[in-house]
């Protein structure tokens, strides 16, 4: 069964927990646990076919044996970067992050990289308070080559759903096209059991 392991990231309060709660519950609670860091485990069927899917929720308090950041962006095939549309500190960590996926990540031969990148701007219900401007978020995913949304986990359960199987679908695709290129071609193989098969008779 395929395995999909997305990172659901952020600086702390901008709703991380809420959008994966969202997504597996279909409610919104209003206050989440942070104390520890967690992995959620989901399965779903994508084009018939099962997916085991993991999300990973940072916990944002310090303690020890925390992962850093560098180990949850090696550990991911796909990552759901998070700020706060009311808040511009936010946005700025999220730049970060964006800009260190692309650095840890390009050319490491894994899983092409840019649609696996999501920025979202979160708490949209707040845009009486917005401090960043939708048109700024969009430059920087255009400048990243990442899909940029914005939402509310407070008031959005079908947009929120619809990023999460997004994502799962761009990270299937390019578990795929990873699987076909490793496996030989039909008629490649045939050809190397021809060969090889034939010998290994007239030993
Ligand atoms: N108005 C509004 N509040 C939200 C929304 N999403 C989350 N919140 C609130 O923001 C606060 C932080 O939400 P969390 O989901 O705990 O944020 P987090 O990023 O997981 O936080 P840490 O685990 O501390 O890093 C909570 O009080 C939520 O109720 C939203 O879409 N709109």
């Amino acid at each position: 069964m395929n395995e999909i392991k997305v990172a659901v990231l952020g600086s702390e309060g901008v709703g991380k927990s809420a959008l994966i709660v969202r997504f597996l519950t279909r409610r919104f609670i209003g206050e989440y646990a942070s104390s520890s860091e967690c992995i959620y485990r989901k399965r779903l069927s994508v084009d018939g076919k099962p997916i085991n899917l993991q999300l990973y929720d940072p916990c944002s308090q310090a303690y020890e044996g925390r992962s850093t950041v560098n180990e949850q962006i090696q550990w991911a095939h796909g990552f759901i970067v998070v700020y706060d549309i009311s808040d511009r500190s936010s946005f700025l960590t999220a730049k970060a992050i964006v800009h260190l996926i692309r650095e840890l990540r390009l050319g490491t031969g894994k899983r092409n990289v840019d649609s696996l990148i999501f920025l979202v701007g979160n708490k949209q219900d707040l845009c009486h308070m917005r401090e960043v401007r939708r048109e700024e978020a969009q430059c920087l995913a255009a400048e990243c080559r990442c899909q940029f949304y914005e939402l509310s986990a407070a008031e959005h359960h079908q947009e929120v759903a619809l990023i999460f199987f997004k994502m799962v679908q761009n990270a299937n695709v390019g578990s795929k096209a990873k699987e076909r290129r490793r496996r030989p071609s039909g008629s490649m193989a045939k050809l190397i059991n021809n060969v090889f098969g034939k010998r290994r008779k007239s030993v």
